[in-house]
């Protein structure tokens, strides 16, 4: 069984702690919106799709608790709400599409004569429970373009060496994962040869979560550092890149994990192609391009300590932004649950 980062049912919501993985597992309760906020922010719950969903199943715990008969009071408490929550991180897009368009139900709910208020409740509840069984499945369908797209550009029936950056799998979503799903479904149809893992410094995704989900799912897996790309690409003949994005631009620029950016570009040099795999719900069409994009910076202390250990120099500065902007030009394909999409027709062919 994979990993659940989520756990839910009418009235209960439980997030595995990833501050405390892979050491300690331990299920931390939400209980509404301002508990949703502060797993966010604290990065006890992470990942873009795993953001929207918590986010969103925090109001939807805090609305089934309220007894209000009043549609237009409520209208406006959920709109208020939402945008707190869009708040806690504000990088990853997915949290901010999925408020407007429960904003937008909301409003239709509202000014909708036949709706009583436990109506208007009951189907904001349940289009909110819709998330988590859509976003498996979109990603199902992720795993399954990306897997066609790698081995359509091979050669025979040989096998894939993938390497991945930062945690796109179970725990980043709903289940399956994205970039990890793509793997997932290379592993499942027996095509993967190894997948590599960045540590992913500072907050070290790859190191305690990837490589948590890749061992417990028993996939053919390496760590390597961040800084050990250049030469695995040299030594290892690395078949393609898959990774995650936080919010890719209408031109195909794509935020995501710091460090992103480098791979792509040592990628390229290598001439080995590198795929962004993200459910539509991550691509911003309102924004251009990625010149723009609003790029979280975290606390120092995320690079000058490991857990309660400091590891850096007392009295040096830092600087910690989350994401970096990869630049379409550096993208093969965009893969997402309705196809895979190259950058320059990202705009046009995507479904709207
Ligand atoms: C399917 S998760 C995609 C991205 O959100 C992921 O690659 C990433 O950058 C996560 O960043 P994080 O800061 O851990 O939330």
């Amino acid at each position: 069984m994979s990993l659940e980062s989520i756990r839910y049912e009418r009235g209960r919501l439980e997030i595995l702690d990833q501050l405390l993985l892979p050491l300690q597992t331990r299920y931390v309760k939400v209980q509404g919106v301002e508990d949703g906020w502060k797993v966010i922010n604290k990065m006890q719950v992470r990942g873009a799709p795993a953001i929207a969903i918590v986010g969103c199943l925090s109001l939807a715990i805090e609305l089934l608790k309220e007894d209000c008969s009043d549609k237009k009071v409520m209208r406006q408490e959920i709109e208020g709400k939402l945008n707190y929550l869009v708040s806690a991180r504000p990088t990853a897009v997915n949290i901010k599409l999925a408020a407007d368009d429960l904003i937008n139900l909301a409003n239709s709910l509202s000014a909708d004569e036949n709706v009583t208020a436990n109506d208007f409740k009951e189907r904001f509840i349940k289009s909110i429970e819709n998330m988590l069984i859509k976003d498996i499945e979109d990603n199902k369908a992720i795993g399954k373009f990306g897997c066609e797209a790698i081995l359509s550009r091979l050669e025979g029936d040989s096998h894939v060496r993938v390497l991945t950056h930062c945690n796109t799998g179970s725990l980043a979503t709903a289940g399956y994962g994205t970039a990890l799903g793509v793997i997932r479904s290379l592993h499942a149809a027996k095509r993967l040869e190894h997948v590599y893992c960045t540590e992913t410094r500072p907050y070290n995704q790859g190191a305690r979560l990837t490589a948590y989900e890749l061992v417990h799912e028993k996939i053919p897996s390496t760590l390597i550092v961040d800084s050990m790309v250049s030469a695995l690409m040299h030594a290892r003949n690395i078949t393609a890149v898959v990774v995650g994005a936080d919010r890719v631009a209408a031109n195909g620029d794509t935020a995501n994990k710091i460090g992103t950016y480098q791979i792509a570009i040592v990628a390229k040099h290598h001439n080995v192609p590198f795929y962004v795999a993200a459910p539509l719900t991550s691509i911003d069409m309102a924004l251009k391009s990625g010149e723009r994009v609003k790029i979280e910076e975290r606390p120092d202390r995320e690079m000058t300590h490991i857990g309660e250990h400091r590891i850096a120099a007392p009295g040096i500065n830092c600087w910690n932004p989350s994401f970096d902007v990869t630049p379409a030009s550096l993208i093969t394909g965009i893969i997402t649950e309705k196809g895979v999409f190259t950058p320059d027709k990202l705009y046009e062919e995507v479904p709207k």
